[in-house]
C-alpha cells in the first residue's frame, strides 16, 4: 500500500483488537463495507467505496480523529474524554454495543466503604484524567489539599490486580457484568461515567472532499443499528381491544393496522425495542391479542 493508493479515500479508523473489535466488524459488513485486511496490515482499502480502513488502538482513536488525521473512527465515549477529544470531535452516532461504566472499585473486605473513605489516599487507573477530574471534586468538597489530596497513578492494564498487590487502596475501571472485578475482591463505590461506542467524525477534516462519503456510511451504519435495536412484532386482535393494545405498540410514526378475513379482527403490526420484547408480549397477551410473533430486521432505514 502506498499512499497514492489512499489519494481520495476517506480514513476510517476502527479498533484493532479488544472489546470493540468484533462488533465494528460485524458493523461493517451489515453497512456493506467490504475489505480484504492482509495479516498484520494496519491500513487497507474498502473494494466497494472510496475508503480506507485504518485499524488502531481504541485509546489513539479520539486523537487521530480529533487533529483531523483520520476522517470518521469508531472507539469508547469513555477513551474520547479521557483523551480530552470531545472538543475536537462530533460524536455522530451512538453504537448501542461496548456498553460499561467506569466505577471506583475498593477491596470489598476492609475499612474503605465509600468514596469519602478513599479520598486522600492511593487510586491506580488507566483513565488517569477522569480520575483525576473526578478526585479534584471530591478533594476539593472535603477541603483536602497538598499532600493531603488523592493521589492517582496510571497503569496501562490489569488495574483490577493493584489492590492486592498493595499498589492501591482503590482503582477506577471499567466495568460490564462485573466479573472482573468480583474475581479480584473488589467492588464498586461510585460510578464515574456511562460509556458506549460511538461513531465520530473530526471537527477539523482535512479531506473535506470525503464530507458526502461520511452521510452516506454514517445512515448505512444507522441503519445497521437500528436493525440491531429493534424488531417488528406482529399479532392479531379484535377491534374491541385495538386502542388498548396498540397504546402498548404505538410503533415508530404509527402501527400499521390491516383487517382480517375474520369479522371484527385486524393484524398490527408494529417496530418495538428489542430489549422490551418480552414484558411487551406479556403485556399484548394481558390485553387480549393472539398469534403475537417477532421478526428480527436485517436491516433498515428509520
Ligand atoms: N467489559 C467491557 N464491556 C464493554 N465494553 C468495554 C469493556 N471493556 C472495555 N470496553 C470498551 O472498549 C474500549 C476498549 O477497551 P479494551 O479493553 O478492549 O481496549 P484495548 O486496551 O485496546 O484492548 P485489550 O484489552 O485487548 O488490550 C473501552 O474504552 C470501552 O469503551
Ligand atoms: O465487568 P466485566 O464484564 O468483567 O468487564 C470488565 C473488564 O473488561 C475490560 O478489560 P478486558 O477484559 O477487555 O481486558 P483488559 O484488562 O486487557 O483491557 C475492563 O478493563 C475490565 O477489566
Amino acid at each position: 500500500m502506498n499512499a497514492e493508493s489512499l489519494e481520495g479515500r476517506l480514513l476510517f479508523a476502527i479498533p484493532k483488537k479488544g472489546r470493540l473489535y468484533d462488533k465494528c466488524i460485524s458493523l461493517l459488513a451489515g453497512a456493506d463495507i467490504q475489505f480484504r485486511r492482509s495479516n498484520r496490515l494496519d491500513v487497507c482499502v474498502v473494494l466497494n467505496h472510496p475508503i480506507a480502513l485504518v485499524f488502531l488502538p481504541a485509546a489513539d482513536i479520539p486523537s487521530f480523529v480529533g487533529k483531523g488525521d483520520v476522517d470518521l473512527g469508531i472507539t469508547g465515549h469513555d477513551v474520547i474524554l479521557e483523551a480530552q477529544m470531545q472538543g475536537l470531535v462530533t460524536q455522530v452516532l451512538r453504537l448501542g454495543f461496548g456498553k460499561c461504566s467506569l466505577q471506583v472499585q475498593v477491596p470489598e473486605v476492609g475499612s474503605i466503604k465509600t468514596v469519602d473513605d478513599l479520598a486522600g489516599k492511593r487510586v491506580v487507573s488507566s483513565f488517569k484524567n477522569l480520575s483525576q477530574g473526578y478526585f479534584n471534586q471530591v478533594d476539593s468538597r472535603l477541603q483536602l489539599t497538598g499532600a493531603n489530596r488523592t493521589t492517582i497513578e496510571y497503569v496501562g492494564g490489569s488495574v483490577e490486580a493493584a489492590c492486592a498487590l498493595g499498589l492501591a487502596d482503590g482503582i477506577v475501571d471499567l466495568v460490564e457484568s462485573g466479573d472482573t472485578m468480583r474475581a479480584a475482591g473488589l467492588h464498586a463505590i461510585a460510578t464515574v461515567l456511562d460509556t458506549e461506542a460511538v461513531l465520530i467524525k473530526s471537527n477539523s477534516p482535512k479531506r473535506p472532499d470525503v464530507a458526502s462519503i461520511i452521510d452516506v456510511i454514517t445512515t448505512r451504519i444507522a441503519g445497521v443499528v437500528a436493525a440491531n435495536k429493534y424488531v417488528v412484532c406482529q399479532y392479531n386482535i379484535s377491534r374491541d381491544k385495538l386502542a388498548a393494545a396498540t397504546l402498548i405498540t404505538p410503533g415508530r410514526k404509527a402501527p400499521t393496522i390491516s383487517p382480517l378475513e375474520e369479522d371484527n379482527w385486524v393484524g398490527v403490526s408494529s417496530m418495538i425495542e428489542k430489549s422490551k420484547s418480552a414484558s411487551i408480549m406479556d403485556d399484548l397477551m394481558k390485553a387480549g391479542a393472539e398469534d403475537i410473533l417477532i421478526f428480527n430486521l436485517n436491516n433498515c432505514r428509520v
